[in-house]
């Protein structure tokens, strides 16, 4: 726990300059996460600029949500030139259970240069893998079974880390896995929970040089904030609860994440 918890410290000192691909649902809610946490955010996506601005960031987030032809042609920029200075890279496959030519493009992508980590909720990462699963557009309604095989079987298939969400967030290199058990369902009641996990992914892995530790720790994060946000005066109410999840993230701490964390390693 004291890793993770440390992890959190780095983004603060460090204030990681995060360049994002991402869609216009949450967009926002990105930047502000980002911002909260103690990074840097810039929405950099034209093409005209995606592979210059992708070689100054501390790490790259992509998110296929929205997907324009812009963000289409500026997402292999971005892991090019990332690819070229060893920048880390976050993938969010957001839809791509329902929408398959976004398997065939991630396939695509990731001949332009290594994607780090692969962030999706439980369905997305099973389409990714060719797996059963069940989905509602962007949405998983898998049961959650076999969750941490696949996982396990995605990252070991692609040499990165795969990360999927769900009531237990499941993150894995392949070999190591830690279970993030804390969260709450309000989190479900939002748009946007996962696309800012991602984001806050790639916050912690561009201040921190351990990408596992950096990827179980930002799920920590937003989960506990979850937890202490739906506490508050009409936090069961996705309004207030979506405001207070932003206050929650701006505040917690190495020490809230010691005593609050509820993980597991297999
Ligand atoms: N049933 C649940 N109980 C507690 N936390 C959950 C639950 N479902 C999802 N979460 C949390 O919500 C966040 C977003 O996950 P998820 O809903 O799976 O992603 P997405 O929004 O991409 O579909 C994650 O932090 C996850 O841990
Ligand atoms: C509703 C919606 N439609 C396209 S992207 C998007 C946001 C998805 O956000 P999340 O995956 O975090 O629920
Ligand atoms: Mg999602």
């Amino acid at each position: 726990m004291k890793e993770l918890a440390m992890s959190l410290s780095k983004v603060k000192e460090k204030t990681p300059l995060i360049q994002a691909i991402t869609n216009y649902v949450t967009i926002n809610d990105c930047a502000n996460i980002l911002l909260a946490i103690g990074a840097s955010p810039a929405m950099c996506e034209a093409t005209d600029e995606a592979y210059e601005f992708s070689q100054i960031s501390n790490a790259v987030y992509l998110n296929i949500g929205t997907f324009t032809k812009e963000q289409e042609l500026a997402m292999p920029l971005a892991v090019k030139g990332a690819d070229e200075k060893k920048i880390p890279v976050v993938l969010d496959p957001v839809g791509c259970g329902a929408i398959p030519r976004r398997i065939d493009y991630i396939n695509k992508l990731r001949k332009f240069g290594k994607i780090h980590v692969i962030k999706g909720n439980l369905g997305e990462i099973k389409s990714l893998l060719g797996v059963d699963s069940k989905v509602r557009g962007v949405d998983s309604i898998d049961d959650g079974t076999d969750g941490v095989e696949v996982c396990k079987r995605l990252a070991k298939k692609w040499s990165c880390i795969v990360a999927a969400t769900g009531k237990t967030d499941i993150i894995t290199d392949g070999e190591k896995v830690c279970l993030v058990n804390n969260g709450t369902e309000m989190l479900t009641k939002i748009t946007g929970a996962g696309c800012m996990v991602g984001a806050l992914t790639a916050g912690f892995c561009g201040a921190n040089d351990d990408l596992l530790i950096a990827t179980a720790a930002s799920h920590l994060v937003m989960s506990l904030a979850g937890e202490k946000a739906v506490k508050a005066k009409e936090g069961n109410l996705p309004g207030t609860f979506r405001m207070k999840l932003f206050d929650e993230i701006y505040q917690i701490d190495e020490a809230a994440i010691e005593q609050g964390g509820n993980i597991e390693w297999l």
